[in-house]
């Protein structure tokens, strides 16, 4: 099943002499249970591509559309709550909240959307899945890195969305956890039926993808896993 949908998507920050088209005819789909890498040079248009479908920005024209729902007929609240239902977030910062322990960090979302959350054996699983079980009571500066990152991970999938979007995931981890958590993203995507988007530098990192899109200089396409020269 198609989750997301781009066609003809072109996005343009600013107006005049410091205008900027930051992607330009970008056509792209991805379906439930898929994990699709981003990647490209550094400035290519990764990160606006990640936040038009994660509807952090709007489109300059063209159609989006996901979980076939189009972004551009929806009212903002509508939006709002379209992206707390639907889409989960990881960024390379983690963003954890640095006064509130790992337990607390679930009962923020808990609080901001109460409804339709994993149901607490499900959570159970997923803490276990992802091997921080024990770090309920630790606040953000008490855990390594790739503990922040899997905390991070549980934080986004505790809502239960159908899309992932992840901005450079691994950046911050050493090769043996980036492997780890890839593992962790194939596992969301194909046994949960999940589509999972990440944008990644990482070129060790392509294999573990089921498809690969490319962004170079705003424009798009899929190669294939092994061109990996732009990475
Ligand atoms: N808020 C903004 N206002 C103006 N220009 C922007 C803005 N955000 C990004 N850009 C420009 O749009 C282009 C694409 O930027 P974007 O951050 O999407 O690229 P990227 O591929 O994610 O880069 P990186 O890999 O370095 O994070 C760049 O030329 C960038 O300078």
């Amino acid at each position: 099943m198609e989750t997301i949908k781009l066609d003809q998507i072109e996005k343009i920050y600013g107006r005049g002499a410091s205008e900027t088209k930051a992607l330009s005819g970008i056509n792209f789909t991805a379906d439930a249970g898929e994990l699709v890498s981003i990647t490209g040079p550094s400035g290519s248009g990764k990160s606006t591509f990640l936040k038009l479908i994660g509807g952090i920005l709007s489109p300059t024209s063209g159609e989006l559309t996901i979980n076939g729902q189009n972004y551009n007929q929806m009212t903002r609240a509508h939006q709002s709550q379209f992206r707390l239902d639907q889409l989960g977030f990881i960024l390379q910062s983690y963003n954890l909240v640095p006064y509130l322990t790992v337990r607390e960090q679930f009962e923020l979302v808990g609080r901001v959307k109460p409804k339709h959350n994993l149901a607490p054996a499900e959570f159970k699983e997923l803490c276990s899945a992802l091997a921080i079980g024990d770090l309920m009571n630790d606040y953000p500066d008490q855990l390594s890195g790739g503990q922040q990152q899997r905390v991070a991970i549980a934080r986004a999938m505790y809502p239960n969305p159908s899309i992932i979007l992840a901005d450079e995931p691994t950046a911050a981890l050493d090769g043996k956890r980036a492997v780890q958590i890839m593992e962790i993203f194939q596992k969301i995507a194909h046994h949960q039926n999940k589509t999972v988007l990440l944008i990644t530098h990482d070129s060790r990192l392509i294999k573990y993808v089921d498809r690969n899109y490319q962004i170079v200089d705003g424009h798009g396409q899929f190669v294939s896993k092994n061109d990996q020269s732009l990475v």
